[in-house]
């Protein structure tokens, strides 16, 4: 079953990562959006080690950069959720919403303070004291786990 929620990467910048959440959103029935530069091509070749043939299945979508990205979406009026560590929501204690764009971070920096603020909702991953931050593709099948439980 096909689901309006997507999930979006902002310029992510290892392969191995966009591979899995592709495959991953594959399996789920969700689209997804890469807002660019990425840190690969669509040709490298750990993206195709992790995606493998779900590749083919993605329903993928690469906006050139944030400004095209902000204009799609608006086009579309969707929410646009953030997960982010430096934020106070856990989760579990937001309502998802079946068009809302789940967005995360680029691995080596997250999101600029722009994106941070132009956001609708940021929420977090509670984590142990002292831990810095979860693999981007585990955070996306966690959040996008919860956000199907509660989409039925
Ligand atoms: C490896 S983390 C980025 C770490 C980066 N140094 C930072 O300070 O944001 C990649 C992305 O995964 C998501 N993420 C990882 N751990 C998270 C957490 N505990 N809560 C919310 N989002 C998380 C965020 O979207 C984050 O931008």
């Amino acid at each position: 079953m096909k689901h309006g929620l997507r999930i979006a990467l902002y310029q992510p910048d290892i392969a191995g990562n966009t591979g899995t959440i592709l495959r991953f959103a594959a399996c789920m029935g969700l689209g997804v959006d890469i807002i660019e530069p990425a840190g690969f091509d669509l040709s490298d070749r750990n993206l195709r080690r992790a995606g493998m043939d779900y590749l083919e299945m993605a329903a993928l979508t690469r906006h050139v950069d944030w400004a095209s990205f902000e204009n799609w979406r608006g086009s579309e009026v969707r929410r646009l959720v953030l997960l982010s560590t430096k934020a106070a929501v856990p989760y579990t204690d937001f309502v998802f919403d079946r068009n809302d764009v789940l967005l995360f971070g680029r691995e080596s920096a997250g999101v600029p303070e722009t994106v941070h603020d132009a956001v609708d909702a940021r929420l977090l991953i509670p984590m142990q004291a002292g831990a810095r931050s979860l693999n981007v593709a585990l955070s996306v099948a966690m959040v996008a786990g919860e956000a199907l439980r509660q989409l039925g």
